[in-house]
């Protein structure tokens, strides 16, 4: 898989050919597929096992994963090469889940304020991400922005990322003010919920990575 740069860049959310090859083409790191039925971004197992043989060995695969049992991250697995799991769990549910599957897991921290910010990383990165409202839908995706200048003061000596509501324009500013070392989004790259926007995929990729050399 390759390396990634001053910044990674990780696009979720994909459903179709076109947004994944553009991610591919544009040189992100991750590509994510959502197996939350609610989202409109939902793919099921064979449709991302279609989308990942388009991109084998030019960038990794994330599966997204919400309050799994051992079965649904299992019947994916059986389709579709991924190469992290990334759930929205307790810390104790993904430590077992890199145990059962022994693959790397990212774990989402949802953030309200500071006392939020995770002191160490359970498993193999955080996604540090704003705590979505009490009548949400998902607990993702939600083109929600959290308050960066809340982790101005925060070093963590791990790996981690930074989510929510970043978009093409708003990037460069939010790798600035947080020093994050990798980026997520979803939202901001689409030009409906659940398709991506080819231009805009290579925007937010090209804007991330100038902002990682700054
Ligand atoms: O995208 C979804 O529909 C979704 C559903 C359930 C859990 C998480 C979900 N998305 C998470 C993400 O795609 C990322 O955290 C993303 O960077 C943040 O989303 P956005 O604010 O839309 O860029």
């Amino acid at each position: 898989m390759p390396e990634f740069g001053p910044i990674g860049v990780k696009i979720c959310g994909l459903t179709e050919a076109v947004g994944f090859d553009a991610c591919v083409e544009h040189g992100a790191d991750w590509i994510g597929f959502v197996f939350f039925e609610r989202s409109p971004r939902f793919v099921t197992p064979q449709q991302a096992a279609g989308l990942t043989t388009r991109g084998l060995g030019r960038a990794s695969t994330v599966g997204l994963f919400v309050h799994p049992s051992d079965e649904d991250i299992a019947r994916v697995l059986e389709h579709a090469a991924l190469d992290v799991l990334q759930i929205y769990a307790s810390e104790e549910r993904a430590h077992q889940v890199a145990q059962v599957f022994g693959l790397p897991v990212w774990l989402s921290f949802p953030v309200a304020g500071p006392q939020d910010l995770p002191v160490s990383c359970p498993v193999q990165r955080v996604l540090i991400e704003p705590r979505p409202p009490k009548d949400a839908t998902r607990p993702g995706g939600n083109a929600q922005k959290l308050d960066w200048s809340m982790l101005s003061g925060w070093k963590p000596v791990f790996p981690w990322m930074l989510a929510g509501g970043l978009k093409v324009d708003n990037v460069a500013e939010a790798v600035r003010i947080t020093g994050a070392p990798a980026v997520d989004v979803s939202s901001g790259v689409e030009s409906a919920p659940g398709v991506k926007d080819p231009a805009l995929i290579a925007s937010f990729v090209r804007n991330a990575r100038q902002a990682g050399r700054a």
